[in-house]
């Protein structure tokens, strides 16, 4: 499992507490699955030590094209690719019969001030070509779906309605409008012309679908679904500028889907914001309606909601964001929505509304629960005669204003929570813009006037309801269908400070990036045009390093103060300047994966919180943002070996520790900016980040290399097993998964420990540390079932299901040898292993190599491996000369779906899922790290 916390599964988040309170109760453990019966854990375990480990080979990358839930990389299958006609012609075209469609598909929300852009970008997952394929064959028993699944990804993009034609040139570069066609030529030209890059972008849409059609569009046919007054007034533009037709949908009907939609499907949609604190919510699916949703656009209309699909407009009001900005421009001068916005951040309404004070010579009105600083009359003091517009600040005006429309929208809106009895009042629409103020103001209306009884709570998609909603009205989609689950949000990693028009969330020119990998398709076809491909590679990255130097630090959003009775003082946040549109969206590409599942034997997945350790505790995230920044010049050392040491290899290790540290300083600043944010989350991120940057497996050949070191030792290991008695035995195998799961290079007390000894040494040292009782002990009860005792029988499981973690040591000393005992008392297993490369963690793809060595010493794996089909070519002879006929049980890998060191077990493969239907034992096992750096490591054994 690697990482600082290891993968957090089961309740961890309980049991972490648990653990730090010594406090450990095993009932509550054996809740965790519903085939609970056994948890075992280790010693507590205190390592400290230094060194480094030197030199790392340079190797191959892998060639791994799984399918799992991150995908963020555009997947290209080259394979027999070929020039069309003749190769001579300038702009010959390229034929790619094995490349699947990246089919898009969008649609518009086209309001009175801004136009909502809502974009699919789809591909088909690769097929499996590893070992494992028979493995997964045998485990699905033909009832999984087979592959290729189609997934894909949702990217949010706004524009203003007066610069529409910035839209039309955004849908136009990326043939959005050509959508769902079914042909793999592009033109050459496109590679040649370095212009084409420079269109607005983002790195998730991976390949624009543009560049495999060279087909004449088929625009006669073209509908794209689009809403709001735009879509009736702008319908014409449309046939003529992209000869597509525009099929209208309601403008309520979509704020109503698209919100329904966000609230089912996303987890942390919806929070709170009061006095500066935002808190996300839980909301529970069965028990969402009724609500009212208050979209404040331009203008602001109120929906009761009672359904999917039921619902009424019970209000509305024309002072909304229009007013606000309209006004706002008017009276201030200022130039963007943001500006005014920022303007109010260092505004006194004090000097231009008429408070409470001001009428009571300095008084409350307590009376009537009014405090003096109350405000009685927005604007009331400019009736002065003594003052003129030039007299009065902008800054105050504009909070004035702000003040008064957010105040006005939360007054309306709670009066109609009251009509029809609604506790809950959930605001979208871009007038919102995450602002800490506005969204404060509002509360405080809602709570003052319901006397807290109603709720006020935002959206983070806020602005793009009614584009999702006429999104998802494209029925053949059925993304409503979609389950919290299958969707996984990313922050693509470099974007925000790559600087460049950006619009949208936070992704930036990166049509250049994905422009590398069209390129080296060029490259590959044809070298003479290598001189392109390093400059446009170059260009990118170069652009990035420069970028980095002049990341600013965002602007805190200090919490304003409040007077109690129904006051607001100034907002007490004097700070610069709001964050760029882009990222301050704070909405990410949210990827469709339909292949994920939620573990089928976590007993509540609702309880379930793969988060050991939340970071919105500011001491929490404190302590591991001085953690992982300690920890990334080595990252990058090795990531840098890891790609062979080239200089573009240090220019992408550069930029990605740019990016990675302007990130965690963003997070410092507001841990909120991407959603609940939680250790895993962070952990996941960092991954997430080298990937974007190229390196694909940063500890490759620390990972080989510890493999090597531990199947070395692996043939003596099993010899001093098997003179063991089998009570001895039995405890040594347990013992040994403790003690190996310390070799996680997440781990700094780990990683010191390295240089203490040989692999075999603390391995032996740790494994001699785990004295009984363990802090969790049900080893008595796991030995009865498995060895029997007076009077009953032993009765072996049908099928393990082992979560494998680090490499080395950890699988190859502690997994593989319990794995073997299983099977050698008939017990299938099944090891399941991350999908895509995580720290040190041990990838499903590496594994079939880890057990075909493994094999060659040991009857027992081999008979087993051939019989899940790992070992796919005839083995060579073993060494430990064991006979037990158990060829009919095999040992089978599946990946878990997770490019992560943590494991979230609410989102796991379809082929994990499946294999666990049919598991009655699960061993899961991972190191805790504490604050005090503290190993903790345990083993959850759960069976039936
Ligand atoms: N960059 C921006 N430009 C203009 N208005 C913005 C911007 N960001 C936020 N707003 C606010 O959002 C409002 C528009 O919200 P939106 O939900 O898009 O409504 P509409 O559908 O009427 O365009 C504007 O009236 C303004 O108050
Ligand atoms: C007319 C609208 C539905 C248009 O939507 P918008 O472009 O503002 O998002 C909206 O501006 C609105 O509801 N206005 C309030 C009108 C009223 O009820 O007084
Ligand atoms: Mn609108």
């Amino acid at each position: 499992m690697a990482g600082l916390t290891g993968h957090p599964v089961l309740e961890i988040g309980d049991k972490f507490e648990e653990l730090q309170n010594n406090n450990i109760n095993n009932n509550k453990n054996k809740e965790v699955i519903d085939k609970a019966g056994l948890v075992v854990k280790g010693e507590e375990n205190s390592n400290n030590n230094n060194n480094n480990q030197g030199g790392e080979r340079d190797m191959a990358p892998p060639t791994s094209n799984s399918l799992h839930r991150s995908g963020s990389r555009p997947q290209l299958d080259l394979s027999k690719a070929a020039i069309q006609g003749n190769s001579e012609e300038r702009d010959p075209t390229i034929l790619l019969p094995n490349q699947s469609d990246d089919i898009s598909h969008f649609a518009l929300d086209i309001g009175g001030s801004l136009i909502k852009l809502v974009y699919f970008s789809r591909h088909e997952g690769q097929s499996i070509d590893d070992k494992r394929k028979k493995t997964v064959k045998e485990i699905s028993n033909g009832s999984r779906r087979s592959y290729p699944i189609l997934g894909g990804r949702l990217h949010f993009v706004k524009f203003e309605t007066s610069k529409l034609n910035e839209c039309l040139d955004f849908i136009s570069s990326k043939q959005l409008h050509n959508g769902s066609k079914h042909s793999y030529f592009f033109p050459f030209s496109f590679f040649l012309d370095p212009s084409s890059f420079l269109i607005n972008g983002d790195s998730h849409a991976g390949i624009d679908s543009h560049y495999w059609n060279s087909e004449a569009p088929n625009k006669e046919n073209a509908v794209i679904k689009a809403t709001g007054g735009g879509a009736y007034k702008f319908a014409d533009l449309f046939k003529e500028r992209l000869g597509v037709s525009i099929d209208k949908e309601d403008e309520m009907d979509c704020l109503v889907a698209g919100a329904n939609f966000l609230l089912k499907a996303i987890r942390h949609e919806a929070f709170t914001h009061m006095e500066g604190h935002k808190e996300f919510v839980q909301i529970d699916h069965n028990d969402l309606f009724p609500y009212l949703l208050v979209n404040v656009g331009s203008g602001v209309s109120m929906i009761k909601v009672d359904g999917d699909g039921k619902f009424q407009r019970v209000s509305g009001t024309n002072v909304g964001g229009g007013t606000y900005w309209g006004l706002g421009r008017l009276l201030t001068k200022c130039n963007s929505f943001d500006e005014l916005l920022e303007l109010s951040q260092r505004g006194d309404n004090r000097t231009i509304d008429m408070l409470v004070g001001d009428i009571y010579g300095g008084m409350d009105y307590s009376k009537i629960g009014l405090s003096a600083s109350t405000i009685a009359s927005s604007f009331g003091k400019a009736i002065s005669d003594k003052k003129e517009l030039e007299d009065h600040r902008p800054e105050d005006i504009s909070l004035s204003l702000l003040r008064m429309i957010s105040y006005n929208i939360g007054q309306i809106s709670y009066l109609n929570a009251l009509r029809f009895g609604l506790k809950r009042i959930f605001f979208g629409g871009f007038f919102i813009r995450g602002h800490a103020y506005t969204m404060d103001t509002i509360s405080f209306a809602v709570h003052f006037w319901s006397q807290g009884q109603a709720q006020a709570m935002f959206l983070r998609h806020e602005g793009f309801l009614g584009a999702l909603g006429a999104f998802m009205s494209y029925e053949k989609l059925g993304l409503d269908d979609l389950m919290v689950h299958q969707l996984v949000e990313r922050f693509p990693m470099g974007a925000p400070y790559t600087g460049g028009k950006i619009h949208g969330p936070p992704l930036g020119n990166l049509n250049e990036k994905a422009s590398i990998v069209r390129l080296s398709l060029v490259l590959l076809l044809d070298l003479t045009l290598h001189f392109v491909w390093v400059q446009l590679q170059i260009s990118w990255m170069e652009k990035f390093v420069l970028k980095g130097t002049e990341i600013t630090a965002p602007v805190p959003m200090a919490p304003p103060g409040t007077t109690g009775l129904g006051g607001f003082e100034v907002p007490s946040s004097k700070g610069g300047t709001l964050r760029s549109d882009a990222s301050a969206l704070n909405v990410g590409v949210l990827h469709l994966v339909p292949t994920l599942e939620v573990f089928p034997l976590l007993a509540n997945s609702k309880m379930y919180e793969p988060n050991t350790i939340d970071l919105s505790d500011h001491c929490e995230l404190e302590y591991w943002f001085t953690v992982l920044s300690e920890h990334l010049p080595d990252l990058v050392d090795k990531a840098v070996a890891s790609e062979g040491g080239t200089d573009d290899a240090k220019r992408r290790g550069d930029a990605f520790a740019r990016a990675f540290s302007a990130h965690l300083a963003r997070l410092m600043e507001e841990p909120a900016a991407y959603g609940k944010l939680g250790l895993a989350n962070l952990l996941e991120l960092r991954e997430e980040c080298l990937r974007e940057f190229q390196f694909l497996d940063a500890y490759r050949s620390i990972k080989q290399r510890e493999n090597e070191v531990s199947l070395a030792v692996l043939p003596d290991l099993l010899m001093e097993l098997d003179r063991m008695d089998e009570e001895a035995r039995l405890l040594t195998l347990i013992e040994g998964v403790l003690a190996a799961n310390i070799f996680d290079w997440g781990s700094r007390a780990c990683v010191d420990l390295y240089h203490k000894g040989t692999i075999i040494d603390i391995y032996r040292m740790s494994r001699n540390k785990m004295q009984r009782p363990w802090r969790v002990d049900d080893f008595d009860l796991f030995r009865e079932r498995m060895l029997g005792s007076e009077g009953k029988k032993p009765r072996p499981h049908k099928r393990a299901l082992l979560f494998v973690d680090n490499s080395g040591a950890d699988v190859v000393l502690g997994m593989l040898p319990l794995a073997r005992e299983l099977l050698r008392r008939g017990t299938e297993v099944v090891l399941v292993a991350n999908s895509l490369p995580a720290l040190n963690d041990v990838t499903a793809m590496e594994l079939p190599d880890i057990v075909a060595e493994a094999a060659k010493h040991c009857d027992i794996l081999r008979r087993a491996a051939e019989a899940g089909g790992l070992l796919v070519d005839a083995m060579t002879s073993t060494l430990d000369g064991s006979k037990e006929n158990c060829s009919s049980v095999p040992l089978m890998v599946v990946e878990n779906g997770c490019g992560s060191p943590c494991i979230d077990l609410r989102q796991v493969s379809s082929e994990l899922a499946s294999a666990a239907k049919h598991a009655d034992l699960v061993c899961y096992y991972c190191s805790v790290m504490g604050r005090a750096n503290i190993y903790i490591p345990f083993l959850l054994v759960s069976g039936e």
